[in-house]
């Protein structure tokens, strides 16, 4: 890696902006699953003790450049507090008075968190100015927000135009490093699993990860753009009509590589105490829609699972956070805890689910990317790691 880390700039007394990825899940105002801001204290610690300011900031959520109150960042900056041991400065903008304020009131070791950049419509455009405005609070930049470096947003890539040096944290570094090993030669049998529910963002790497693994098993909230594309009824189900064609081709172009469920949990509402019962593919009816895998395809995914040297999970086969809709999440965790093979989970959604059932510490590696890790893995360049200083 010829790109310059933390270990190469000096920071001390120096303002350093660090990008985070934050991005927790939370329910009704509390952090469900803190395992990105665990990952971020390395950097955050290290920069302490070296006697830098630190100026955090982090997305949550898509707000789509406006603000929204519930996804502002205060809960996090509590978590935050509570594992650094000290006082973190939230400030209620990301730019503008109130930070330069902040900033300038900086000692040595302190730390401050910005609001959520995404409150920004220059955020996603990568908007020079305000990426501009980022710059100009800090002297060194640091992106440690390995879940966001598939994005060229103005605070991943756009802000590393405007400081004397931009660097990675020991969370990208670390990231890269271990991942990098399975990505070169994996062995083989390759097995990638993809769930979750952001569909069109994810659907585009089954074409490439096709090409580089032995089986693609998909799940979750995007097996329902796939059984939509079987001319199947689908219901209420999570579907992203847009990528039904895309999805045929998919099917027609992998063959036997393609891994898809037969069955499914459907229920007659998105709520943990639905009605709900196991169907075929081919049984959803309307009003109702699906929410796990059924057994069926449990069995069908393990027994492709049982030969795997390599496994790369991201998104959750089911609602997870239901414990109704968990079973397939969590049978595929248990299959991967057991295997003798690289398992690589990425996602702050995945990762939460199998630190829920406790197999954490069973997995060779638990990302903190879901598109990020996709992406590597896809063997494509991450931008918000392209535009940091090389060495
Ligand atoms: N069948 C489904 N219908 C709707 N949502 C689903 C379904 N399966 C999984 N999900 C949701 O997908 C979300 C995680 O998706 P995603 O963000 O892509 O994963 P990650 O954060 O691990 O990258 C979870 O909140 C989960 O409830
Ligand atoms: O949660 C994230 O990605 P992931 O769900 O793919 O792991 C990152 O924080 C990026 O968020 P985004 O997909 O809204 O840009």
């Amino acid at each position: 890696m010829n790109k310059k880390t933390l270990k190469d700039v000096n920071v001390k007394d120096k303002k350093v902006l660090v990008r985070v990825d934050f991005n927790v899940p939370m329910e009704e105002g509390k952090v469900t699953d803190d395992t990105r801001i665990e990952a971020a204290l390395p950097t955050i610690n290290y920069l302490i003790d070296e006697g830098a300011k630190v100026i955090l900031m982090a997305h949550f959520g898509r707000p789509k450049g406006e603000v929204k109150e519930e996804l502002r960042l205060d809960p996090v900056a509590k978590v935050l507090a509570n594992k650094l041991g000290k006082t973190v400065v939230k400030t209620d903008t990301t730019v503008g008075e109130e930070p330069k304020e902040a900033v300038a009131k900086m000692e040595a070791g302190d730390v401050v968190l910005l609001e959520n950049t995404r409150f920004n419509p220059g955020e996603k455009k990568n908007d020079p100015e305000f990426a501009k405005q980022l710059a100009e609070l800090a002297d060194v930049y640091v992106n440690d927000a390995f879940g966001a470096t598939h994005r060229a947003h103005a605070s991943t890539a756009g802000v590393t135009e405007y400081v004397e040096d931009s660097v990675m944290g020991f969370l990208i570094q670390n990231e890269l490093e271990t991942m990098g090993k399975a990505v070169k030669n994996p062995d083989r049998p390759f097995v990638a699993i993809i769930g979750g529910a952001k569909v069109s963002d994810k659907i585009g790497v089954i074409e490439s990860l096709l090409d580089k693994a032995d089986s693609l098993i998909i799940g979750g909230g995007m097996a329902n753009t796939f059984i939509a594309a079987q001319g199947l009824e689908t219901g209420d189900s999570l579907v992203e009509e847009d990528k039904i064609d895309l999805a045929k081709e998919l099917i027609e172009k992998a063959g036997e590589k393609l891994v898809l469920p037969t069955d499914v949990v459907v229920a007659d509402e998105f709520a943990a105490d639905a009605n709900n019962k196991v169907v075929a593919v081919d049984g959803i009816e309307a009003g109702w829609q699906a929410l796990d895998i059924g057994p069926d395809t449990i069995a069908k995914f393990e027994e492709v699972l049982k030969a795997a040297k390599t496994v790369v999970w991201n998104g959750p086969m089911g609602v997870f956070e239901m414990d109704a809709f968990a079973q397939g999440t969590n049978k595929v965790a248990e299959v991967l805890a057991g295997l003798d093979a690289m398992t690589i989970i990425g996602g702050g959604d995945s990762a939460a689910a199998v630190n829920k059932a406790g197999l954490d510490d069973k997995m060779t590696h638990i990302s903190t990317g879901g598109g990020a890790s996709l992406q590597f893995f896809e063997g494509k360049a991450l931008p918000a790691v392209e535009v940091l200083s090389d060495k």
